[in-house]
């Protein structure tokens, strides 16, 4: 039996409550720090390491975690949700995304259809289309390859998709996989459009539209706007694009689309990547080789996060060193500074997953709850980070937790040694001064260069970006927020929160509008 009870009524978050705070400052000075650099350190797979010595936790906050973790019952509701529970209590579906890369538990079925069998049949049904259109077998009308695929969708329809494509594209550059460029149309903006437009070779495009629902308005306007596009080169609109919707959508049984693929309603679209909507434009771009690659690395991390050792357990122990600075420091955000250019987009995918999530103030049940829930996520790659916001989170009135991910190896491996060292060693070298300079800051007389320290951080290590660690590396953060949002007791598998203004959005596009939103309208031209 599963007890979901609201954090603040268990004993262990009481005692976390008590427990000694720690100094980050002393502990990550001198030999002490250096062997928590060596300790504080688990594996999330081969070639991915979570390094969370400059965490303000010592053993006694860890032991109190773990009994944490254990009274929450995190791993068994873990089981429950990849068993087939409906854990998505506000939409009342099952929540399904880790079954896209592997089978967990048992057989997951849901309206008589084995659901583990679903997304594997449809991965195998874009494996085929994508290479049948590599091989020169599906082409353009004049018999011609196509070069370029477009992504038309928004929100998880294109930021993870978006974000993954931009991790692997110079790995498969680098590495003979690169087989198609892909690009990405997502805001209603007629400009996002057009430009996108303007800078490919209509005739040798095939699109991908993305919509779960098949109803958002963003997504169906870029359609309309690309077909019309299409219609003015003189070419067939629907032998340049398939489609990835739900079985359900009004978009499944269309004729307008070259081919059809699906996802269900069990997939919240910010937990998407592995499924269909990335699956199609991804095994397009790199083959579906690759793509199983990424999906490998995914299903690692899944399967490591059953682990009921909270040491053993990265995504979980990430999670619960969140809610304790969260809930017991008060720190109200977190940012995601990843040192690899190739993760550009990256942060912006964790600020839907996390966002969209955990952004919630009633449990699962409805109820309002007592307790802050999820941070504000934000973040740009070092070292360019470094030079914009770096000041506030070294200096400024709040502290905000960081997350470092950084790797040894660069992903083209072109390289200039300048004044001793390489480009990628700078890069290095960058992260590695910032997190000790977070953690310790150094003491000045003149108070305005005085850093105070105490700035808590946390590091994931890899060998390089590649397919299977960027997998691995997409599950560690879609585990810790489900993590997360078992702690807090909330349902992170629904949004509403998104609902009021595109309602609203509506009622301005009808001219339905009174008092503020009437003003709002005049004065934007609607
Ligand atoms: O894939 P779609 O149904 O078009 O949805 C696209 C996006 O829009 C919604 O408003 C939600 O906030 C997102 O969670 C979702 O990913």
């Amino acid at each position: 039996m599963l007890n979901w009870n609201n954090l603040d009524t268990l004993a262990s978050y009481q005692e976390l409550e008590k427990a000694e705070r720690i100094n980050l400052a002393e502990v990550m000075s001198g030999e002490n720090g250096a062997e928590r650099v060596k300790t504080y350190s688990t594996p999330i797979v081969d070639g991915l390491t979570f390094n969370y010595a400059a965490k303000a936790v010592d053993d006694n906050v860890l032991a109190i975690l773990d009994k944490l973790a254990k009274e929450a019952q995190l791993v068994e509701k873990y089981e429950s949700l990849y068993n087939g529970a409906v854990i998505n209590t506000g939409e009342k579906r099952l929540v399904l995304h880790q079954l896209t890369r592997g089978q967990l538990g048992g057989k997951v079925e849901a309206d008589g259809v084995d659901k583990r069998e679903f997304y594997v049949t449809q991965q195998k049904r874009i494996a085929e289309f994508a290479n049948q259109v590599h091989a020169g077998e599906i082409t353009n009308a004049a018999g011609e390859k196509f070069t370029t695929v477009v992504q038309i969708g928004i929100g998880g329809s294109d930021l993870g998709p978006r974000a993954m494509y931009l991790a692997m594209e110079n790995w498969a550059k680098k590495n003979g996989a690169f087989k198609m460029e892909a690009k990405f149309i997502s805001n209603v903006d007629p400009d996002d459009a057009a430009a996108v437009l303007n800078s490919i070779d209509v005739e040798h495009s095939l699109f991908v539209l993305v919509s779960k629902s098949g109803t958002t308005l963003e997504t169906l306007t870029n359609e309309s706007f690309v077909k019309d596009a299409l219609a003015k080169a003189g070419l067939d609109a629907s032998k340049h694009m398939i489609a990835v919707t739900s079985e359900t959508s009004p978009l499944a049984k269309s004729d307008d689309y070259l081919a059809a693929f699906f996802m269900d309603d069990f997939i919240g679209g910010r937990y998407s990547s592995t499924s269909a909507v990335g699956g199609a434009v991804l095994s397009l771009a790199f083959g579906p080789e690759v793509f199983a690659q990424f999906l490998e690395g995914a299903a690692e991390v899944d399967r490591r996060a059953t682990n009921k050792n909270l040491l053993e357990n990265p995504e979980m122990l990430d999670a619960l060193i969140g809610v304790y600075e969260r809930n017991v420091l008060g720190y109200p955000a977190t940012a995601v500074l990843p040192y690899s250019q190739a993760l550009s987009r990256f942060p912006a995918h964790l600020q839907q997953m996390d966002m969209e999530s955990n952004g919630k103030s009633v449990n699962r049940f409805g109820e309002p709850i007592d307790y802050v829930t999820g941070p504000l996520i934000f973040g740009e790659p070092g070292t360019n980070g470094q030079h914009s916001f770096y000041q506030l989170l070294h200096q400024g009135t709040d502290i905000v937790p960081l997350q470092f991910i950084g790797f040894k190896d660069s992903q083209i491996g072109t390289d200039v040694v300048i004044q001793g060292s390489t480009s990628q060693q700078k890069l290095c070298a960058n992260v590695a001064a910032q997190i000790v300079a977070f953690a310790c800051g150094k003491a000045d007389d003149n108070r305005n260069k005085n850093f105070e320290g105490g700035r808590p951080s946390s590091i994931i290590i890899g060998e390089q970006l590649t397919p299977k660690t960027l997998g691995a590396l997409l599950a560690h953060f879609e585990n810790k927020v489900m993590f997360q949002g078992f702690a807090w007791n909330v349902n992170s598998f629904d949004q509403e929160g998104v609902q009021l203004g595109k309602v609203l959005a509506k009622r301005v596009l009808a001219h339905e509008t009174d008092g503020a939103l009437k003003v709002y309208s005049d004065l934007l031209n609607i």
